[in-house]
């Protein structure tokens, strides 16, 4: 579906070198702190930032060879982008009608009523949640293949969140070949929903896993000094010097379950993953 292959971008002293992969039928997530090149990645996809090098391939093409059938086919959330403050949700319905091919004018218009979101009101005086909503409404109401969404959660409350998230769920469920490529800081929204995740850091793609892999078979061991010196460190990715010894970072977790059973060994949330990829040193 989506293809990133060693993609470049310089900007002063960051460098940005990332691939991935989007395969279809499938939701993969972009983790990354603010500044690690999520944005970049995602505009250069859609051609709107140049390359220093690397090679991006969507439905199997460089985005710049997409006919414009093949565009309507993606659907885009970027940060800073958006309608025009001044328009309102009916001014902007024609707009869309004649922009896609493919506009499914009246589900559009059903969500914006489930999702309460007011016809005469201009955008500009939405709320955070109102403007997101909006933004990933017009992504999913045009029949698109793939959707290309950054940081599209930015800024909600929970319940936000999760509405926007359902409303992605709902879209996925509706064609089998239907895939995403989602960012966001908040990790706990993607592990909802995607089923692989990349971290990106400094520019760099630092991991990547399967969700439920990473949700089984990744754990933290607590170990003080002595267990530190006597476990088998092969499955050991990262260490963290601890008060009270080491926290050292596993993806085989079952292996020291069954042969170290006296170790402390925590599940390891996303965010401690990561930060242990991020901040642990290598064994
Ligand atoms: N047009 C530009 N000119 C110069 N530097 C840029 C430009 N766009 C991005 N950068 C730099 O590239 C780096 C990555 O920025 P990017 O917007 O891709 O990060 P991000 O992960 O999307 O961050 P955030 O979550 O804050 O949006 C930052 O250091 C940023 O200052």
């Amino acid at each position: 579906m989506l293809k990133i292959k060693d993609l470049k971008k310089n900007y002063g002293d960051f460098f940005l070198d990332c691939s991935l992969e989007v395969n279809r039928g499938q939701i993969t997530g972009l983790i990354g702190q603010n500044g690690s090149g999520k944005s970049t990645t995602f505009k250069s996809i859609l051609g709107l930032v140049y390359p220093n090098g690397g090679n991006i391939t969507v439905f199997g093409k460089d985005y710049h060879y997409l006919t414009t059938k093949e565009k309507e086919n993606i659907g885009v959330v970027l940060s800073d982008s958006g309608f025009s403050g001044y328009l309102r949700i009916k001014d902007i319905v024609p707009v869309l009608d004649n922009m896609y091919r493919t506009f499914d004018k009246s589900y559009f218009l059903e969500q914006v009523q489930k999702f309460q979101l007011p016809l005469n009101k201009q955008i500009k005086d939405f709320s955070t949640g109102m403007k997101a909503k909006l933004k990933v409404l017009v992504a999913i109401s045009h029949d698109a293949k793939l959707l290309i969404l950054d940081e599209p959660t930015a800024g909600l409350d929970v319940v936000a969140r999760d509405e926007l998230l359902e409303m992605l769920r709902e879209f996925m469920e509706k064609d089998e070949n239907r895939s995403i490529l989602i960012s966001s800081h908040i990790s706990s929204d993607l592990e909802s929903i995607c089923d692989d995740l990349y971290m990106i850091h400094n520019g760099k793609i630092v991991f990547h896993e399967d969700t439920d892999v990473l949700l089984s078979d990744y754990g933290l061991l607590k170990v003080d000094e002595d267990q530190y010196h006597e476990i088998d460190k092969q499955y050991i990715l990262r260490v963290k010097k601890e008060p009270f010894g080491y926290s050292c970072l596993t993806n085989q977790k079952q292996f020291y379950i069954e042969n170290y059973p006296k170790i402390t060994i925590e599940k390891g949330t996303i965010d401690e993953v990561i930060t242990m990829m991020i901040r642990g040193l290598q064994k």
